[in-house]
């Protein structure tokens, strides 16, 4: 894979990123005008959200043209301008590949409801509807005339019928079109639940009923091998999977080179740290859990694709850190944490200043198809009106969706933007932390320039060195080097045993010296030479 490992990504969510005119709406102009500032962090990738012809049931994620720009965003001319805006500053454009459904406003779907011969079998129709539940909660079939469609995702997101060959030829030239205009990749959606083996009743669970049906099927890697042998072979490309549910075991069979199928793919299993069951029913968050899952991943997987945000999930400050009174240690032990670990780090737009969860009032101000459906089916099992909206509070996805905050005022807009903005802002935001050495902003472009004149960091093997309750000790290395990485993830002083060796190339408190207590949330790497003698 060469030097793909080394890239550092950064994910860009278009609605919420820059308003370039003033209609409330983030849109690709917006982007372009902000090409120095993501050049400027260091970071090597662009991930672009979906940025496609779109109702916008489910924010892009449902698509009603692949091959145009949805108008909201800007048209194909800008669409050009910012790849090649992109490309004389060094940096890539990856797309957002939304294969297992599209809208239901696609001309594909549109001519499969009339029965268009080609097109009556580009869905999954049948007379009744089975057992399986939609991810966004609810029944995952609705009826049009007298047929039932299946999606897995809102009725306005029917799935693809990945057993029509048709299917795969028109995917085929989508990714084409867009690798034709100088796209470097894709991320591709809930990749490894498109191909559904049989359409017989699920187990009945909580969520997700009918997973065993089309959850990592045989099927998937035949379709995802013919996509590579097709098409991304062509290119120089990026693939990395979004892979809902995966095992280690599951994702080395996607990732390893041999099996010609993805670069790298998202597991979840770390997202879940701070859960029972689902993600709606939120737990205390103990480090020691996400240090567990994380060196388990570390050690098992050929390579990992690590993040602790994206456009789905709570930021991690509010999860995993102090969004009050320690949020630019936390911010920064989180940052050395993500920057040190082995595999391909990942950083959502908002994550590199310190964006906290966002301040919903109201069940009004969610905008998020996935958090009105959870919160009726909430109502439905009698979950107090109280504690159903305090569920939204910290689960929506909405929390990573705020306006980005780009100076004391917002800067996003000059009007009132599609989704409430964060009025933290006023403290929060890229202006200020542009002047401020100390700050999360700046620690981010350290830590990215660390690990790209650090190989050890980049391909050094991994081990788990210490983990309690609150200290969770790393290293890294190789052959001729190791880096030790040190972090604090409670808000209260730990004691080391031992004072740890090396030169200190990085750290996110200022003290006079560096011992074995490790203030709130304190971060530490250490590098040294291994002598072979
Ligand atoms: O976050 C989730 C799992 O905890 C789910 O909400 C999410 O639906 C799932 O991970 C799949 O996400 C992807 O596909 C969805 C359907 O396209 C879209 O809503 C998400 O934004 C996208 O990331
Ligand atoms: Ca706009």
């Amino acid at each position: 894979m060469g030097l793909k490992k080394d890239l550092v990504v950064y994910q860009v969510y278009p609605r919420s990123f820059k308003d370039s005119n003033d209609d409330g709406i983030g849109d690709i102009k917006g982007i372009t005008s902000k090409l120095d500032y993501i050049k400027s962090l260091g970071v090597d990738i662009i991930w672009l959200s979906p940025v496609y012809c779109s109702p916008n049931d489910d924010n892009g994620y449902d698509i009603s043209d692949y091959l145009n720009i949805n108008p909201e965003f800007g048209n194909m001319k800008d669409m050009n301008k910012l790849i090649l805006e992109a490309e004389l500053r060094g940096l890539k454009i990856m797309m957002d590949l939304v294969i297992n459904h599209t809208s239901d406003e696609h001309e594909w779907f549109k001519k499969s409801v009339a029965n268009d011969p080609k097109y009556k079998d580009y869905y999954i129709w049948r007379d009744e509807p089975n057992n399986w539940t939609s991810f966004f909660g609810g029944k995952a079939w609705d009826k049009i005339g007298d047929k039932y469609y299946l999606h897995l995702f809102s009725k306005k997101q029917p799935d693809l019928n990945w057993h029509n060959p048709d299917v795969m030829e028109d995917i085929k030239k989508v990714m084409s079109f867009w690798l034709d205009k100088g796209i470097y990749g894709f991320r591709c959606d809930v990749i490894n639940i498109i191909f559904k083996s049989s359409l017989e009743n699920g187990k009945k669970h909580l969520v997700l009923t009918g997973k065993e049906h089309y959850h990592q099927q045989e099927g998937m890697h035949k379709i995802l091998k013919e996509l590579r042998r097709d098409v991304l072979n062509h290119y120089d490309t990026f693939t990395v999977g979004e892979t809902v549910m995966v095992t280690p075991k599951q994702a080395n069979d996607l990732i390893y080179p041999e099996n010609e199928e993805l670069d790298m793919v998202f597991s979840f299993s770390h997202m879940e740290v701070d859960q029972v069951s689902n993600k709606w029913f939120k737990t205390k968050f103990r480090p020691k859990k996400l240090m567990k899952v994380l060196s388990m991943w570390q050690k098992e997987v050929y390579w990992n694709a690590n993040y602790l945000e994206n456009h789905d999930q709570p930021r991690s400050i509010s999860r995993f850190g102090d969004d009050k009174k320690y949020h630019n240690q936390s911010a920064k032990m989180l940052a050395t944490l993500l920057m040190s670990l082995k595999g391909t780090p990942y950083i959502y737009q908002g994550q590199e200043i310190g964006m906290t969860n966002g301040e919903f009032k109201t069940m009004s101000e969610f905008q998020d198809v996935e958090t009105h459906t959870i919160y009726h089916v909430a109502k439905k099992l009698g979950i107090p009106k109280k504690i159903r909206f305090k569920m939204m509070q910290k689960t929506s996805r909405d929390n990573a969706r705020t306006p980005m905050q780009w100076n004391k005022e917002g800067g996003f807009s000059k009007v009132t933007p599609w989704l409430k903005q964060n009025p933290n802002t006023k403290e929060i935001n890229v202006l200020d932390q542009e002047q401020d050495h100390d700050s999360i902003l700046n620690y981010y472009r350290k830590l990215i320039k660390i690990r790209k004149n650090n190989k050890v960091l980049r391909y050094g093997e991994f081990e788990s060195v210490l983990q309690t309750k609150s200290v969770f000790i790393f290293r890294r290395f190789d052959k001729k080097k190791e880096a030790i990485i040190v972090l604090n993830m409670s808000n209260k002083e730990q004691k080391i045993k031992n004072d740890c060796e090396g030169k200190l190339i990085i750290n996110n408190i200022k003290k006079n010296d560096y011992n074995c207590v490790l203030s709130p949330y304190e971060a530490r790497i250490y590098i040294k030479e291994i002598s072979n003698d």
